[in-house]
């Protein structure tokens, strides 16, 4: 089966700032992947790569597709939402509609007025009349009616409620994603997105941190509370990550069994903001994150 992306070595500069250095990327179709990083991690650079909208250097296929010599092919299986939404004011909404129904042969324009009926948003209002985070909704329903193998969104709720924001992802798995489409999202929102992803990617200073399935992440990491009397006893299995808490301290754990550490105190998965923090701070041990 051929993956969604590949990309081997990938290295984007500007001037002589290396913004992404030597990322490895295998998605497969039918995935979800979330990809998190820090402010500046290089998350829309990669995504710009694998879209062919920035140059990047290494061996990068979408699709079976180079992106940059092949972009046209690969637009037209590949839906997008930047963190920046922009749709011209003087548009009215039905004609937005109209314009997608017109040039886009995958878009289903009954999905996409299924989306719209969620919102508060009329098809005579002007998309200048809209607010911000309708303009996003609107948005995001005119791209998530387009039948696409590959969508991928960066930041897409940003500027959304939290309501809105939920249901969107509720939509998303529920009305958009089957086995045949495969979606790329980041978001600083982790918590909002870890119960859908499939796999997660963590990027810092344009280096992979962690690139795994939801299964392995459980097989791999253990989240410990512990209180003082077993504390050091739990140290010497090597955390990767502590921080305090009311009544103890939680360590996390990457390659140490759940067994061998459940008679020490309470296990669980972390979750991933905190195996976020744990991957991509040292490890302090006595610092609160
Ligand atoms: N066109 C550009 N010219 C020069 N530097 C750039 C350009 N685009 C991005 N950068 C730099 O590349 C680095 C990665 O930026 P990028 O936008 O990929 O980060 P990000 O992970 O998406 O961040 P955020 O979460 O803040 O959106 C940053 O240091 C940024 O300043």
């Amino acid at each position: 089966m051929t993956a969604v992306i590949d990309a081997r070595g990938l290295r984007k500069a500007y001037g002589p700032k290396t913004v992404l250095k030597g990322i490895d990327l295998t998605l497969e179709p039918g995935r979800i992947m979330g990809l998190i990083g820090p402010n500046g991690a290089g998350k829309t650079t990669l995504l710009k790569g694998i879209l062919g909208l920035a140059r990047v250097e290494g061996h990068l296929r979408v699709l079976g597709l180079d992106p940059q010599r092949q972009r046209t092919a690969l637009m037209e299986r590949v839906s997008f939402i930047a963190d920046t939404a922009i749709l011209p004011g003087w548009l009215k909404v039905s004609e937005a509609l109209d314009y997608m129904a017109g040039v886009h042969p995958r878009f289903d324009r009954t999905k996409a007025e299924g989306f719209l009926a969620k919102t508060g948003i009329e098809r005579r209002s002007l998309v200048k009349e809209l607010s911000k985070g309708m303009v996003t909704q609107l948005h995001l329903a005119l791209i998530m009616a387009i039948d696409s193998q590959l969508l991928v969104l960066d930041e897409p709720t940003l500027g959304l409620d939290i309501l809105y924001r939920k249901q969107f992802y509720t939509s998303l798995l529920n009305d958009y994603f089957d086995e045949q489409k495969t979606i790329l999202v980041t978001t600083h929102q982790v918590e909002e997105i870890e119960h859908l992803l499939t796999d997660v990617v963590f990027i810092g200073d344009g280096e992979l941190r962690l690139n795994t399935s939801m299964e392995s992440l459980e097989q791999d990491f253990v989240e410990l509370r512990v209180s003082g009397d077993r504390l050091a006893e739990a140290q010497a299995l090597g955390p990767i990550h502590q921080r305090s808490m009311l009544g103890g301290e939680c360590l996390i754990f990457e390659g140490v069994s759940a067994e061998r550490l459940a008679p020490l105190g309470e296990v669980k998965t972390p979750g991933l903001a905190d195996l976020f923090v744990a991957k991509l701070e040292r490890a302090q041990p006595g610092r609160a994150a």
